[in-house]
Formats: C-alpha cells, structure tokens, sequence
C-alpha cells in the first residue's frame, strides 16, 4: 500500500476542516477565552474615556499655595477626596481639590501634586480654610504632570485587536476595558473522545492481558491546548458495533470532530475501518507514511470528522500532533495555509530516522536546537513526557548541526497553534 505524506495528510486534514467550519458567533467575554477573533476590536469611546490622575494627591491649577476646595459632603461613603466617579465643577487659577488614583479631574487643572509632595495648613487669613503648599523640590507642578488626558491609550474608533487573535486573558482585559461585552469568535471546536479495547483499563495496576489507558487522561487536556473543547469520553470494546453506536450518538451531537483511539489497524480485531464502512463514512486519510502512527485514519461522515488515533501510545500522540492540531487551528479560524505551516529548529544532536517513512521523534529543547529524549517506541511514554516537540526526521536521519522541521507540543510555551496569540506558532519563540 502507497501511503500518504504526512504533509499531504495535513493539507487534505486542513482543507476537510475548512468545509466544516461553521459561522463566527458572537459570544459573552467569558465563552470567548482561548477562541479565535472574526473580527478585528475597535473602541468605541476614547481610553481613558475622561481626563484622569494617575496618583491620589490634589488636582491643582497654576502655582501655589492653592485654595484648598472643599468637597461637597459625599452622601454614600463620606469619603474626602474624589471618587473616580465623581464630577467636579473647573478649578480656578490658585485652587486645589482632593483627588485619588482615577478621579476625573476638574477642568483647568493644571497638574496633579502628588499627596506626599504637599501639605495642608489653616488659611491665616481665612478661619475655616485651608492652604495647600506644595514641597520645593516637587516636580509634580509641570503641566500634565500625573494626568491621563482623556483618549491617551485610545481615541474613539481605534484599532485595539486584529482579527485572527486568540482571546488571552490579556485580549479579554483590554476588550473588557474598552467597554465591550461580546465579542465575535470562531468557536472553540467540539470534540468527542471514544478509546476503544477491552484491555485498557482506567485505574489501578495493570495485571496480565492489561494495559492502562494513556488517552482519556491525556487527550482532553490536549485538546484544550490545541484550542478545541471536549465535550464528552466514551469508552468503548473491541466490537465493531458498540463503536457503530458510539460514533453514532457523536455525530448525532453534532460535534465538529470525533477522536477515537486504538483498533485503526487492519487486523480481523480491528474495529475502526469497518465501522466507519458501515456509517457510509468518505475516507480521507487512510494511513500515512510516518512512524510512529501510520495506520491513522481520516474520515468525513455527515458534518463531522473522525479521527482515528492508533492504539500505541506515542503513535497515537503523534498522529494527534500530526494532524489533529490540523483540524482544530482551521476549524477553530486559522487560515488553511497557515495551519500546515512548519516549525524548524537545529538539531543539536543526530536525530536517528525510521526505517521507512518519516519518523516523529519526541525531542527535548536546548538553547540552540532540538536533542532526542530516548524511550521513544511506539508503545512509550517516557521520552514524551519529557519531550517538547515531535521532530519529523527522513529515513536517512539528521546530522547534528542542520535544519530540521518539528511539531511544537500545544501544552509548552510557545506551543503550536498557528494563529497568533499565546499559542501561536507564527508568533512562537520556535521561529527564528
Ligand atoms: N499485523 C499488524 N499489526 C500491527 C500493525 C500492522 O501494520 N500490522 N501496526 C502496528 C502499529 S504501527 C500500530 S500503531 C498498532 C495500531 O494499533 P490499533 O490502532 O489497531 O490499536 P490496538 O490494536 O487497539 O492497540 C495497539 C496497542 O495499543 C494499546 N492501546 C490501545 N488503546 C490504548 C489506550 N487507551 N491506552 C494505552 N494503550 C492502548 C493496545 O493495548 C495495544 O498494545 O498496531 C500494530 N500492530
Ligand atoms: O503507528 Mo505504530 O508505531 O507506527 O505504533
């Protein structure tokens, strides 16, 4: 059988997802962490939207000692100095009033006089009154000094975020502050996990004839790094049915994208190929020249795609990395293009190859490249849970010291996600 490049797997992967991409929605803020922006942010009054102090202290106008203004009794908290909430008539030349971090300030201020560069005394000539004399050596008397004029981070209908950006906790801060309280995304993905095998077991220690599972921990929490969501685990045997049914009840969910793991191979015991036969499934992928994960499968059934992750361990994180992270950077919003694009980094050591195919290879970072971790069967998780990338290595193998193109693991920093943002390759320290 002539398998598929790993490459040509990504584009069809990327190309399949872009089909399915369902509209951009416009979500309360708190839904939209982590997704896509479709559309770029503005604001919509200026940032400050008023003329503000930046430190608590006395609004002042022209030189001193000022008239200190009383303030008008505040009736909620009997506070002394102004709320950012109040509003204030303008000030006169010689005239201060109290202000803390935020007031807007009155008309005519000149500057803010910091609390610990001043200090009040009772007006000689005016029993009742009170003089503010500023210290000598205060530079807070220039003009503007301590002042955030109204629209000095934005004026009303600037550009504050590009469309394509991830929602971080920083984008969703600068959109909350702005004053917005939707935003248009590109949902997170809706993913659905089914493993198969009668002989994983979900705790304890494994016993003869047993393994423990590696994915339903595993996969959901990489999902989410990738930028997807997992919206329900099954589990299911080896028959060929239950997984008819279980595919079934995820399609009938509609989901975006069925994962299921193990049972990809073409043994008689094999149950994915079949099943997807019998739901009248269009394959798309149906193994991929890469070691480990070859038998992986791609499918499109109805509005859905499947997944199939094969049962080993590292094959089947390999084929997530592989093509999964594919799926979820277009059907999350990211450019098709984009999405299959590659990382490359040096090899700081030799880099071993497959026999056959292009060999993913769990490797550790080092200041100036990429070196293997050991432990990297198809079967193994030791070297990956060490590794920070799979490097994707020619059956010939990578000298120490040349160029070789990786797959950046979502759960580091600077993960994978093509699309900007925390997680985005294109903006990622991976690229040089
Ligand atoms: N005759 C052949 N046998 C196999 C071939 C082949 O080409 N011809 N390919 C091998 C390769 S490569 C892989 S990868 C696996 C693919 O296996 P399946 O996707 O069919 O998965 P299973 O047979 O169900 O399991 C394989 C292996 O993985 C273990 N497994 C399964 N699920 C889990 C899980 N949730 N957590 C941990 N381990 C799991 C399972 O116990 C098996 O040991 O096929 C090879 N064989
Ligand atoms: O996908 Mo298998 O190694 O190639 O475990």
């Amino acid at each position: 059988m002539s398998l598929t490049t790993l490459a040509e797997a990504r584009r069809c992967a990327a190309d399949a997802a872009a089909l399915l991409r369902g509209p951009a929605a416009q979500a309360p803020m708190h839904e939209c962490l982590g997704a896509m922006l479709a559309e770029d942010v503005h604001a919509p009054q200026p940032i400050p939207h008023a003329t503000t102090s930046a430190m608590d202290g006395w609004a002042v106008r022209g030189a001193g000692p000022w008239l200190l203004i009383p303030e008008a009794p505040e009736p909620r908290t009997g506070r002394t100095a102004l709320s950012p909430a109040d509003q204030r008539p303008a000030l006169r030349v010689g005239e201060a009033v109290a202000v803390v971090t935020g007031s807007p300030i009155p008309r005519g201020t000149t500057s803010v006089l910091r609390s610990e560069h001043g200090s009040l005394r009772p007006d000689a000539g005016a029993p009742g009154r009170e003089l503010l004399h500023a210290r000598s050596d205060t530079v807070d008397l220039e003009p503007g000094r301590h002042l955030r004029p109204a629209g000095s981070e934005a004026a009303a209908g600037d550009l504050l975020l590009r469309a394509g950006a991830t929602v971080t906790p920083a984008v969703a801060a600068m959109a909350a502050v702005a004053g917005h309280d939707t935003l248009r995304i590109h949902p997170r993905p809706r993913v659905r996990l089914i493993c198969t095998g009668e002989e994983v077991i979900t705790s304890g220690l494994p016993g003869p004839g047993q393994v423990r599972d590696a994915f339903e921990i595993s996969v959901p929490a990489a999902v989410e790094a990738m930028g997807g969501a997992t919206e329900g685990v099954e589990r299911v045997g080896d028959a060929v049915e239950a997984l008819i049914s279980s595919l079934q009840e995820g399609l009938a969910s509609r989901a975006d994208l069925l994962l299921t793991t193990g049972g990809t191979a073409r043994s008689e015991a094999d149950a994915l190929l079949p099943a997807l036969r019998s739901l009248g499934a269009e394959l798309l992928v149906d193994g991929v020249d890469m070691r480990p994960g070859h038998p992986m499968v791609l499918a499109r059934v109805g509005g859905s795609l499947v997944l199939g992750l094969p049962g080993n361990p590292l094959a089947g994180h390999a084929a997530l990395a592989g093509i999964g992270q594919v799926i979820l950077d277009v059907l999350a919003g990211a450019d098709p293009r984009d999405a299959v694009g590659m990382t490359k980094t040096i090899a700081v050591e030799p880099l071993p190859g497959a026999r056959r195919g292009q060999r993913l290879l769990p490797v550790e970072r080092r200041s100036a490249g990429v070196a293997p971790v050991g432990h990297d069967s198809p079967h193994m998780m030791r070297g990956f849970a060490v590794a920070a990338a799979f490097a994707l290595v020619p059956p010939e193998g990578v000298a120490a010291g040349e160029t070789v193109e990786v797959l950046p693991l979502a759960w580091h920093a600077g993960g994978t996600r093509s699309t900007g943002g925390p997680r985005g390759r294109r903006s990622s320290s991976w690229d040089g």
